[in-house]
């Protein structure tokens, strides 16, 4: 059942994840972007503090469901489409602020990044003890991952927001799945997809030369 309209739903997000990755190995950007909308719901929970974030996060899905719905819309069926269609007609602008939008290759660059960093924030949840703190595993799966690629500015600010994040417990509570328990259960059935979402988009970028877009 679909989960009423501005609710998050850790289900659909797994449902999302899940059916991003066709029978070819191909990573749908219809459900890709859907699982990121799932997980910007669960952010505008968090409350004000994490709008910078947010933002961000919207304006670059944003990008992404304008190409998906745009004039070359069949070439942004995949990842694998639409990295061989910038790629081959000169769109993947190396040189940032040239003028040329964001390329969809450099939006979802920063979407992957971000994917890691969630990896690594829902494998310390699950794992962690009853009483581990939110803040500590969003802060060192944050600095183990996305911090590398932000100014000093934005990591101090997304530091002080997560310190505003409730305890383990409170946290998995309001994922709305049901008690910590069964949170901790739906996380490591997630956990697998988005998993192999990320390794096949690493791979992916890694292949044509793409982890370094400015
Ligand atoms: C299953 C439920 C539990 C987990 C729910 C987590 C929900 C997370 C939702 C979204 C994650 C944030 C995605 C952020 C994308 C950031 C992309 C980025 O790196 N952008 C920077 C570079 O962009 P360009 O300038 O090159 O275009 C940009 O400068 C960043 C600006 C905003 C700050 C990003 C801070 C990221 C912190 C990520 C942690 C979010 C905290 C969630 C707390 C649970």
């Amino acid at each position: 059942m679909a989960a009423a309209r501005g609710a998050f739903s850790l289900r659909e997000v797994l449902a999302a994840f899940q059916t991003c990755v066709t029978e070819r190995r191909e990573v749908l950007l219809g459900p890709y972007l859907c699982g990121w909308r799932g997980l910007i719901r669960f952010l505008h929970s968090l409350g004000a503090i994490f709008s910078f974030v947010s933002k961000d996060a919207v304006a670059k899905v944003q990008i992404m469901e304008n190409y998906c719905r745009g004039e070359q819309r069949e070439k942004y069926v995949s990842l694998q489409s639409m990295v061989e269609y910038e790629l081959a007609n000169g769109l993947v602008n190396a040189q940032r602020r040239s003028g040329r939008p964001d390329s969809g290759c450099r939006t979802v660059l920063r979407l992957h990044r971000a994917l890691c960093w969630l990896q690594l924030f829902l494998e310390g949840l699950r794992t962690g003890q009853e009483d581990s703190r939110t803040s500590v595993i969003c802060t060192d799966s944050y600095n183990a991952s996305l911090a590398t690629y932000h100014p000093w500015v934005i990591r101090k600010a997304a530091t002080v927001a997560f310190c505003t994040l409730p305890p383990r417990n409170t946290f998995l509570e309001i994922m709305n799945v049901g008690t910590p328990e069964e949170a901790v259960a739906m996380l490591g059935e997630a956990l697998p997809y988005i998993r192999d979402v990320y390794g096949i988009t690493q791979e992916l970028f890694a292949q044509h030369k793409l982890l370094d877009l400015p």
